[in-house]
C-alpha cells in the first residue's frame, strides 16, 4: 500500500431508517470525508410493527454497501462502530477481500486484498420465524433471474435501481415488483474524479443485503437469487491467487451470506447454482420471456437509471458477445437476430472479442466458463445454420481445439451438477421447467 496517503481506518459509522418516508441512510467516514448512501424503500413496507430482526438486517446492508466508499483509498483497515455477529463479520470479510479482488488487481494492489476489522462481535438474537409472503426474487433484467420468475411464478420480484428492462421482464412474467432506489453519495464520484481509487465492487453482495432488508420488512421468505455455477470460475490468477469478477455470485459467498440471512429469519439461496450459463440459456431460449430479457451490462449504468438513456443490447461488450454465443446454440440465425436486434457473429471485427471468452485472462464481466464458450463456438462451427457466419468460420477450429483440451461439449454443460442449497420444492419446480424446455427444443 506504499505510495498512498494514510487515511486511517475506513469507518462504518451511523445509520438510520425514517419509517415515515422509507429512507434508510448509511454513513461512513474515510479520512476527513463523510459519505452517506441512501435507500428509498417503498413506505408500504414500513407500515407494520417493527420486526425484531430489523437492526441486524440494517447492519448487514451497512457493512456490505461500504465497499463502494472504502475502495477510494482501500486502507486495509475497517472499524465498525456497532457490534456485529460472527456471521455478519464473515460476510464483510468476504466482501472486502475477495469481493474487492478485481478492484485490487486492476489497481495493482496486493492480491488477495487483505483487510483487518476492528469490531466487537456479539451473539445473534434468538432465531426469528421467516416471513409468510413467499419468495422474494431479485431480478437483474437478464436471463438468469428471468428463469427464476418462471420457476417461482408466485414470488415477488425485487429490482434495486429499477430500469425499464427489469420492469418489462417482471411484467412479462406476471410477477409483482418491489422497487428500491439506491443513491450513492455524490461525493463518491467527486472524490473518484479527483484521483480516488476506482474499480468493481461486489454488487451481488450489496443487492443481497438490500434484498434481505426488504424480506425482513415485507415478510418475504426466502430470498432467491439466480447465480449460476459458472460464476465460480476465477477471471484471472495473480501470483497464484484467483481473482473473480463475479465473486459475490459464487457458492462460497452464498454460504457466508446464507448464514447471516438465517440470523434475520430469511432463507437465501441461488436457484440456478447447479446450472452452467449454457443450461440456463437452453431453458430461456425455449420461453416466450426470452424476448423481454436484457443482459447487456452497459445498459445498467447510473446513466440509464431514471430512463435517461435507451436500454438495448449493445452487441459489442463482452457480456453481449457471450450471451449471443450461448443463445445461438439454441436458436436459428433469424431467431437470434430477432431477439438481439443484430448478429455479432456476422461481424469479423468482433472475432477478437469472442476469442477472449476462452482466453487465460477472461474479460472482467459476467461471462461463463472458458470451456463453455469454446464448446459453444465449436458447436456452431459444426452446425449447418451457423457454420458460415464470418466469426464462426474464423474461430471454429481454434475453439474446437480449446474445447478438446478439457473434452468440453455443449451437451456436457447441460446437466445440472455441483453443490447447492436449493430447497427440494424449488428444485423440483426448476427441474420441471428445464424438462419442459428440453422437450420444446427436441
Ligand atoms: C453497470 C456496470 O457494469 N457498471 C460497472 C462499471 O461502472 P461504470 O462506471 O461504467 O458505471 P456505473 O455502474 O454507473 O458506475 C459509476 C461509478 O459508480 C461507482 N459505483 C457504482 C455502483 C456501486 O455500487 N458502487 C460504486 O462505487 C463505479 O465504480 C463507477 O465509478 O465499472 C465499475 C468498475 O469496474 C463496476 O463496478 C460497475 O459495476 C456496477 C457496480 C454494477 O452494478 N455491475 C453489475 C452490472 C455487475 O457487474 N454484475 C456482475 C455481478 C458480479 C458481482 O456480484 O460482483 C456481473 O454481471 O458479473
Ligand atoms: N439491480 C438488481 N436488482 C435486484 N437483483 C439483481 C439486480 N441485478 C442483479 N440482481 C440479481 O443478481 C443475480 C446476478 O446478476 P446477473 O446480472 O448475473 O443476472 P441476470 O440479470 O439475472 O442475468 P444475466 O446474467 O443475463 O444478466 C441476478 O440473477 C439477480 O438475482
Amino acid at each position: 500500500m506504499s505510495g498512498r496517503p494514510d487515511v486511517g481506518a475506513f469507518v462504518v459509522a451511523g445509520r438510520s431508517l425514517d419509517r415515515s418516508t422509507g429512507e434508510a441512510a448509511f454513513t461512513y467516514r474515510l479520512g476527513d470525508d463523510e459519505f452517506t448512501e441512501r435507500l428509498a424503500l417503498d413506505p408500504a413496507l414500513l407500515t407494520g410493527p417493527v420486526p425484531a430482526q430489523l437492526d441486524a438486517a440494517l447492519d448487514l446492508v451497512h457493512l456490505v454497501t461500504g465497499t463502494s466508499y472504502y475502495k477510494l483509498a482501500a486502507p486495509g483497515r475497517v472499524t465498525v462502530e456497532r457490534p456485529v455477529t460472527a456471521a455478519q463479520l464473515a460476510v464483510a470479510r468476504a466482501a472486502y477481500t475477495h469481493g474487492l479482488g478485481e478492484f485490487a488487481a486492476v489497481n495493482r494492489l496486493p492480491v488477495p486484498h487483505r483487510v483487518e476489522f476492528d469490531v466487537e462481535v456479539r451473539e445473534p438474537g434468538p432465531a426469528p420465524a421467516g416471513g409468510t409472503r413467499g419468495a422474494l426474487l431479485p431480478v437483474g433484467g437478464g436471463k438468469d433471474s428471468a428463469l427464476a420468475l418462471v420457476v417461482i411464478p408466485d414470488g415477488t420480484a425485487l429490482a434495486v435501481n429499477p430500469t425499464g428492462a427489469q420492469r418489462d421482464v417482471a411484467r412479462a412474467a406476471g410477477v409483482p415488483l418491489v422497487e428500491v432506489r439506491r443513491r450513492l453519495d455524490p461525493l463518491l464520484a467527486e472524490r473518484t474524479a479527483q484521483g480516488g481509487l476506482n474499480g468493481h465492487v461486489p454488487v451481488t453482495a450489496i443487492n443481497s443485503s438490500i434484498a434481505t432488508l426488504v424480506a425482513v420488512l415485507g415478510g418475504y421468505d426466502p430470498v432467491v437469487f439466480a447465480n449460476e455455477r459458472s460464476a465460480d470460475e476465477e477471471t484471472l490468477t495473480v501470483d497464484g491467487a484467483g481473482v473473480n469478477h463475479q465473486y459475490s455470485k459464487s457458492y462460497e459467498f452464498e454460504r457466508f451470506f446464507a448464514a447471516a440471512a438465517a440470523e434475520v429469519g430469511t432463507g437465501y439461496f441461488s436457484l440456478t447454482r447447479q446450472l452452467s450459463e449454457l443450461a440456463t440459456v437452453a431453458a430461456v431460449a425455449a420461453l416466450p420471456l426470452r424476448a423481454d430479457i436484457l443482459s447487456c451490462n452497459r445498459s445498467y449504468t447510473q446513466r440509464h437509471l431514471g430512463g435517461q438513456a435507451e436500454q438495448r443490447w449493445c452487441l459489442h461488450c463482452d457480456k453481449c458477445l457471450f450471451t449471443f454465443l450461448c443463445f445461438a446454440v439454441f436458436l436459428t440465425p433469424a431467431e437470434a437476430q430477432g431477439m438481439f436486434g443484430g448478429n455479432p457473429l456476422a461481424d469479423p471485427s468482433l472475432a477478437d472479442g469472442f476469442r477472449k471468452l476462452w482466453a487465460t485472462e477472461k474479460p472482467f464481466d459476467c461471462v461463463g466458463e472458458r470451456a463453455e464458450s469454446a464448446a459453444a463456438m465449436a458447436h456452431l462451427a459444426a452446425s449447418r445454420s451457423w457454420g458460415d457466419a464470418a466469426v464462426v468460420r474464423e474461430l471454429g477450429a481454434e475453439a474446437a481445439a480449446a474445447a478438446e483440451v478439457t473434452g468440453a461439449t455443449v451437451a456436457r454443460f447441460l446437466p445440472p451438477r455441483g453443490e447447492h442449497a436449493i430447497p427440494e420444492r424449488h428444485l423440483q419446480s426448476l427441474q420441471r421447467v428445464l424438462a419442459g424446455a428440453r422437450s420444446a427444443v427436441a
